[in-house]
């Protein structure tokens, strides 16, 4: 019969921080005498309930300050719940913070001793990693240095190498990884996939959504403290990129109502652009092959000659992955720019990998000169397709060319 007791248990569990916050000057005059300081609660989790299976990869997602760390180290018992509880089972390793549970006098060779005794292992054990652990590191000259001395990434590399070898049956990894080079990160990635093997539990606080829908088994999205999502990781990176897109409008259009009462009108602009499949409409996601048609809106209150229309189509990541601009189209002469015109930019059998994408529309004159830049003001998503990733759809084929 499967183990059907999770590893970790997670009931109800809600963390409050009490936040400090200075004063205005007109506040402490008004209150003459009392603290500079007044305090206020923030809910960081706010009843979270999930059970974890042992054996599966878990990825903890969501936008910045939703709570994630916060979750993890609950889970790592590193802080406390504020309400419910947390049971865990099995031998725990974990990577939380940059340099956490490393002594800063201690040299590399000493903290892998310390850090191993606290793990559970004694100096014995320890003894017979010892060199695995330095080897993984592949910072074996800087082994006897005060870790004080070391960089971020060095750190990281010998706490990874740390709780990689302490055979751990449950791995927390907070986004800690992100800060070795990619050697290394390919490295932990490599290690991560052996663990999944060995049957052992991983839980993952990652941005690398790619990292998400690639590694693990289940994802949960976290938005504002609470659980937004559970289950299959696409639709959890589908539902996050949803609700970074919410915030980006919301966001976007608080900046266009400030620059709106700070500016003047500039001279010339990007009125709108909207982005749909020929065929389809606005809104609908856009499939590998499709044509994509960007059609954009400029004006210009005094007039303007020679003027020059441009998109750039950017990754969620802010990668530019395509653009073009008008004086590629020599049968197209735009002439003088007054009163609102639209320009169509077809892009045909466009082949975009699964994710959500920005257009970046651009105003210039006839020489460059970029008189209103309209960023991310369109958007459109590829919905997800098993077995692709990247910013390319291309169709594969496979050839067995034997032994
Ligand atoms: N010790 C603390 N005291 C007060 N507030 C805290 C403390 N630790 C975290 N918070 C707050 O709790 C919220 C959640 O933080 P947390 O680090 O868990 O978010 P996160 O999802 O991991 O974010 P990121 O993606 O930016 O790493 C944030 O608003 C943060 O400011």
């Amino acid at each position: 019969m499967p183990n059907t007791v999770p590893i970790v248990q997670i009931d109800d569990v809600s963390k409050r921080f009490v936040i400090r916050k200075e004063k205005s000057l007109k506040e402490r005059l008004v209150n003459a005498g009392r603290s500079k300081q007044f305090k206020e609660d923030f809910w960081a989790l706010r009843n979270v309930s999930l059970e974890i299976e042992s054996g599966t990869t878990i990825g903890l997602i969501g936008p910045n300050g939703s709570g994630k760390s916060t979750l993890l180290k609950t889970i790592g018992g590193i802080i406390q719940p504020s309400s419910g509880s947390i049971q865990r089972r099995g031998r725990m390793a974990a990577l939380l913070e940059l340099g956490a549970g490393f002594h800063q006098d201690l040299t590399g060779r000493e903290n892998v001793y310390l850090n191993a005794s606290i793990l559970g292992l004694s100096r014995k054990q320890t003894d017979l990693y010892f060199d695995d652990i330095v080897e993984f590191s592949g910072i074996k000259d800087f082994i006897d240095t005060q870790v004080k001395f070391y960089s971020s990434g060095m750190y990281v590399r010998l706490a990874f190498a740390v709780a990689v070898h302490v055979d751990p049956d449950l791995l927390l990894v907070d986004e800690v990884l992100a800060v070795g080079d990619e050697a290394f990160q390919r490295k932990c990635l490599d290690k991560i996939r052996s663990f999944q093997a060995e049957g052992r539990t991983i839980i993952l606080v990652t941005h690398a959504l790619g990292q998400v829908v690639e590694f693990c088994d289940r994802a949960v999205l976290l938005n504002r403290g609470e659980v937004a999502f559970d289950g299959v990781p696409h639709e959890a990176v589908r539902d996050f990129r949803d609700i970074l897109e919410e915030r980006r409008v919301d966001e976007a259009a608080a900046h266009a109502e400030k620059e709106h009462e700070d500016e003047p009108a500039p001279e010339g602009r990007v009125v709108d652009t909207v982005v749909f499949a020929r065929g389809r409409e606005i809104g609908e996601p856009i499939e590998p092959g499709d044509d994509i048609v960007v059609r954009a809106t400029f004006e210009h209150p005094t007039g303007l000659d020679d003027w020059i229309a441009a998109i750039q189509i950017d990754s969620t990541m802010g990668t530019a992955v395509y653009g073009t601009a008008s004086p590629r189209f020599e049968n197209v002469h735009l002439g003088r720019l007054t009163s609102p015109r639209t320009i169509e930019f077809v892009i045909k059998d466009a082949r975009f990998g699964t994710g959500r994408y920005f257009i970046n529309t651009s105003l210039m004159d006839k020489e460059k000169r970029h008189l209103h830049d309209a960023v991310q003001i369109a958007t459109f998503e590829v919905p997800y397709y098993p077995m692709s990733v990247g910013v390319v759809h291309a169709e594969p084929e496979m050839r067995d060319l034997g032994a």
